[in-house]
């Protein structure tokens, strides 16, 4: 078996937290290999100082032999180590051409990179149009982006920290595929992802980091998921139990919503029409890019629509700016966490006070109590139990499932009325992810109206009362969840409005 990177006893402090503590383990050439653990327990630290983004604070690195200490991503990527994030670190008003060739040492000319990205996304099968603007891609369509810039590289070792979560089944296949080309092509995978399915059906070796130490490494081909995961978080896992009150009167409802696209790229909303009752959560699912910014854009108020679009309560929000609908009790969490939902930079408390300071009574003539900021700063911290030091560090220090509990908490803790959540568990461990899932079920027990926007259809099937799907910016028929069949869903997610599954 040959050995590519070796790391031994890699260990990193950060103020107040061990994010990684005496980490050793080998990667085989070749060789798919999970970096499995809860959010927080140190997979992105560790990542990141193999990909020269952090220095640790002891230890070593051994690549193909040889002492390897990057001290910054391109001396990483010089020794055949590429890696893709789960935050896009891309340019959104420079086209995919001009993206890559940022990353690159030696750009070739942009026509003859737009070829080359051009026949690397035919070979893999990620479809990408080398001329368009990134800032008018979908989070799917980004992700491609990042992983053909590091194909292009022909990289020995792949870092991929959560690459199927803004994915569709389908593509999740054709991912697998590609990295599974690259793995008999003597490339080396290594592999973040919450979704231990996915680890068993893709990995050879796993490592499982808890509290930033290797607590356990394991052939996930032989694991169940549920041992996967008990071995994480040491616990069992319940999943989320709705509290089966009856649905009452119409809160949200969206009239014959149609809205012309931000941008070029974008996607138009065509005749949206739903109703969404207290104490009901109704799923949307659908591929990116089929007008789910969009819908959320329309709902939080960043995009103002036709009079009687949008009503809450039977009262007109269609012209109301986001504050105003906020105060009215129709909050949103979008998709994005860092940039969108939260401002990287402002610390946890700032960003508590950006979307809770009407309801949370923090404003008085004009002026924001920032005391009153800290106290709900630190109530969501303990109730979605956020790991951070404190509530005054940075929203960009927190790991990325962390921040996601935060945003997410942010919205259930100020009693809306109407909630609509894009991807609400996206880079969340299971642990966690079932219990924003039963707090958003809480939520619609305690009478609130629900939409949850997800890629996700096992989440959608497991928390949704009824569900439909986005195509193109239509939104298909609304139907009782547990009529469903995947088959029916299948044909939803194409675009099949009111289409009978055909009997043969
Ligand atoms: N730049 C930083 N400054 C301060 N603390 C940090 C920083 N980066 C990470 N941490 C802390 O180090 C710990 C490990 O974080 P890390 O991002 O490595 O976890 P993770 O396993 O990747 O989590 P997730 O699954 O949520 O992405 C966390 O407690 C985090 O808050």
């Amino acid at each position: 078996m040959t050995i590519l990177l070796e790391l031994d006893g890699l260990t990193k402090a950060y103020p107040g937290v061990v994010a990684n503590s005496d980490v050793s383990f080998k990667i085989r050439a070749g060789g798919v290999h999970a970096l499995l653990g809860e959010n927080g327990a140190g997979k992105s630290t560790l990542v990141k100082t193999i990909y020269g983004l952090v220095k640790p604070d002891r230890g070593t690195m051994t690549l193909k032999g040889a002492r390897y200490a990057p001290v910054e991503p391109r001396a990483a990527r010089a020794s055949g180590v590429a890696m893709v994030f789960q935050h896009f670190s891309l340019f959104e008003a420079l086209s995919v051409a001009e993206n890559v060739a940022l990353g690159m040492e030696n750009p070739p000319k942009l026509r003859d990179l737009a070829a080359r990205i051009r026949d690397v996304s035919e070979e893999y099968g990620l479809p990408l149009d080398p001329d368009r603007r990134v800032g008018d891609l979908s989070a799917g369509e980004r992700q491609r982006v990042e992983i053909i810039r590091c194909l292009l590289q022909d990289p020995s070792l792949l870092i991929m920290d959560e690459p199927t979560s803004v994915l569709t089944p389908q593509e999740v296949e054709i991912l697998f595929a590609t990295l599974r080309k690259l793995s008999s092509e003597g490339t080396s995978i290594l592999y973040i992802s919450h979704k231990l399915e996915e680890i068993r059906a893709l990995c050879d070796a796993a490592t499982i980091l808890r509290g930033g130490k290797v607590v356990g490494e394991t052939d996930p081909r032989q694991a169940t998921a549920a041992e996967l995961a008990e071995q994480m978080v040491g616990t069992k896992l319940t999943a989320p139990k709705a509290a089966g009150g009856k649905a009452g009167e119409t809160v949200l409802q969206v009239n014959a919503l149609s809205m012309p696209p931000a941008s070029q790229f974008g996607t138009p909303l065509r005749d949206v029409n739903l109703t969404v009752r207290a104490g009901e959560v109704l799923g949307i699912g659908g591929v990116a890019g089929n007008g789910q910014d969009e819908l959320l854009a329309a709902l939080s108020g960043e995009r103002l629509t036709a009079r009687g679009a949008v009503t809450l309560n039977g009262a007109d929000m269609s012209r109301l700016a986001p504050t105003a609908r906020r105060a009215a009790g129709l909050l949103t969490g979008p998709e994005e966490r860092l940039g969108h939902a939260a401002v990287p930079d402002m610390t946890l408390i700032e960003n508590a006070a950006l979307t809770g300071a009407a309801r949370k009574g923090m404003l008085s003539n004009g002026f924001l109590n920032w005391s009153k900021a800290r106290i709900f700063a630190d109530e969501i911290i303990e109730k979605f139990d956020v790991r951070t030091p404190s509530a005054q560090v940075a929203a960009r220090s927190l790991s990325g499932g962390n921040l996601q509990k935060f945003v997410i908490g942010r919205e259930v803790l100020q009693d809306p009325r109407v909630l609509v959540v894009n991807q609400p568990t996206w880079g969340v461990d299971a642990l966690a992810a079932s219990a924003i899932r039963q707090a958003l079920l809480d939520l619609a027990g305690q009478g609130a109206a629900i939409v949850v926007i997800s890629q996700d259809l096992d989440e959608l099937l497991e928390i949704s009362d009824r569900f439909a799907a986005l195509n193109g910016g239509r939104l298909g028929e609304i139907v009782p969840t547990n009529t469903l069949t995947m088959e029916k869903i299948g044909l939803m997610l194409g675009g099949a409005h009111d289409m009978e599954v055909a009997h043969v």
